[in-house]
């Protein structure tokens, strides 16, 4: 079949901290992200670019030019996050804090309508009117809790990664399992109507990962800790849990989770495949068998999760060590910038390799374990000049088509990212955006733009198109 199916969504994904600041106005910095990135010691490290995220491409402002575009492009669907310090950039009343503290926390309709005191009206009802407009323009609406940043009342990445004990320790502080959820919670008491579902979180892996293991990556604490990483792993499966069940308590919509994945290959396919099959439990069943089919060490019985979210970008080569494995640089997301691997795959502009057939693998995976619908929520290239996109674009969609015309229910394609934004510890330079900005914020389009523009009102990978289904032509360009 080369058609998507009738009801198959075209569309993008987006988060706030990333997105939405870029005038004065715009500004929240209420957030741990904000405080990591603006930390002179991570700057002078080289730990975070110095880039500052108030100088994006204000989305908060903006937000009818990207709906604009997005509607231009044909695109029917929008995975945007919102901003808990935007929302609540004071902490929650005392009383609130005491009952999460030892877990007694009711979540009922009076404590949502009691947060109505406390809500930040203007960042609420902002809010409001962006998403009103993406319905209004007949784009369908996932509403993403939580990408990444925590509010500082809860979360002081600084003192943690200097190893100094406090209560504000984010993800590690058990409390944060109920005011998660009242705060999930609360979002959908309020925005119920403007959503066709819910996320509860982007990447929760790469939080813990980022964060305690690669503790180069330049994601807060940065402090080198299994321990804790497994502890802030731990309170995100119970806060998950616990959201889902408040959240649909007051709506029927899908709840969903949307994850970071990679496709494992063996560097040696005689030697090296059962550390595959490790990797991939290790990775991806660890976190969603809990859910899906409950963990009694961790009090969830299971049925967690209405869909599952794919990020996808890469693939990750493995060897294997002892009973272990171990990932091999050169390949994947740790290839070298611009060049091409040992594969023959040419690298991004921040060396992430070129490797489509993943896709196809990692939903099949999914599905055949688990059988519920999903959504690929992220998938793009870092490509300022538009040179790989339109085959990325074009191969990566195709491997989903692939996966479907093998029964994978997949309900839709939210490309990585509408327009150029920032890229956590790297600032501004890597450019993921189907579309860029000039310095007055003016937006054009990069020639992929028209390529997913005729993809998404055809709803097929249209004949004129089908080369870009391949890897791209490796000449000159690379050294
Ligand atoms: O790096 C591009 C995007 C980010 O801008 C998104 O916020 C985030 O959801 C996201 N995840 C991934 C794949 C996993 C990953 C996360 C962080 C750093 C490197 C790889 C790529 N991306």
């Amino acid at each position: 079949e080369n058609n998507f199916p009738e009801d198959f969504k075209f569309g993008w994904s987006q988060s706030g901290f990333q997105s939405e600041m870029g005038y004065d106005n715009a500004m929240d910095d209420k957030s741990d992200w904000y405080v990591w990135v603006h930390d002179k010691e991570n700057i002078q490290s080289g730990l975070v670019s110095g880039d500052m995220p108030e100088n994006g491409p204000g989305y908060w402002n903006n937000y009818k030019s990207f709906h604009e575009a997005a509607q231009n492009m044909g695109l029917k669907m929008a995975r945007i996050g919102v901003e808990w310090s935007r929302l609540f950039p004071e902490p929650f009343p005392e009383k609130i804090m005491a009952d999460a503290k030892n877990n007694s926390l009711e979540i009922n309709n009076n404590i949502l309508s009691e947060l109505d005191k406390y809500v930040n009206k203007d960042a609420l009802n902002h809010y409001i009117e962006i998403f009103n407009d993406i319905k209004n323009r007949n784009i369908d609406l996932i509403i993403n809790m939580y990408h990444w940043p925590l509010p500082v009342w809860l979360s002081d990445p600084v003192s943690v990664r200097k190893g100094i004990k406090t209560e504000r320790s984010g993800w590690l502080n058990d409390r944060i399992v109920q005011l998660f959820a009242l705060f999930s919670s609360y979002i959908v008491y309020k925005m119920e109507d403007l959503a066709v579902a819910f996320s509860t979180m982007n990447e929760p892996n790469v939080v813990y990962g980022n964060g305690f293991i690669n503790i180069k990556s330049g994601f807060p604490p940065s402090y080198l800790s299994s321990e804790f990483a497994s502890k802030v792993k731990n309170n995100i499966l119970k806060a998950h849990s616990l959201a889902y069940d408040s959240m649909k308590k007051i709506t029927d919509k899908p709840v969903g989770i949307i994850y970071a994945n990679t496709y494992f290959t063996p560097l040696d396919p005689e030697k090296d495949n059962d550390a595959i099959a490790k990797a991939d439990s290790d990775a991806k069943w660890s976190f969603f068998d809990p859910l899906i089919k409950g963990d009694k060490s961790l009090g969830i019985n299971g049925n967690k999760l209405d869909w599952i979210g794919i990020n996808y970008y890469t693939r990750t080569m493995l060897r294997k060590d002892g009973d272990g494995y171990i990932s091999l640089k050169g390949y994947g997301h740790s290839g070298s910038p611009n060049t091409v691997t040992n594969d023959k795959r040419p690298t991004s502009d921040i060396g992430w390799e070129f490797y489509p057939e993943g896709l196809e693998y990692v939903i099949m995976n999914y599905w055949n374990r688990y059988k519920l619908p999903m959504y690929v929520t992220e998938n793009g290239i870092a490509d300022n000049g538009d040179y790989q996109r339109p085959y990325y674009l074009v191969s990566h969609i195709a491997s989903v088509l692939r996966a479907i015309n093998k029964g994978a229910n997949v309900k839709g394609y939210l490309h990585w990212s509408l327009v150029d934004n920032y890229e956590w510890a790297l600032g501004f330079s890597p450019k993921f955006g189907l579309i860029g900005y000039d310095e007055n914020k003016k937006l054009y389009w990069r020639p992929s733009a028209l390529v997913y523009k005729e993809i998404a009102t055809k709803n097929c990978i249209s004949p004129e198109l089908k080369h870009l289904d391949s890897i791209p032509p490796i000449n000159g360009l690379r050294k």
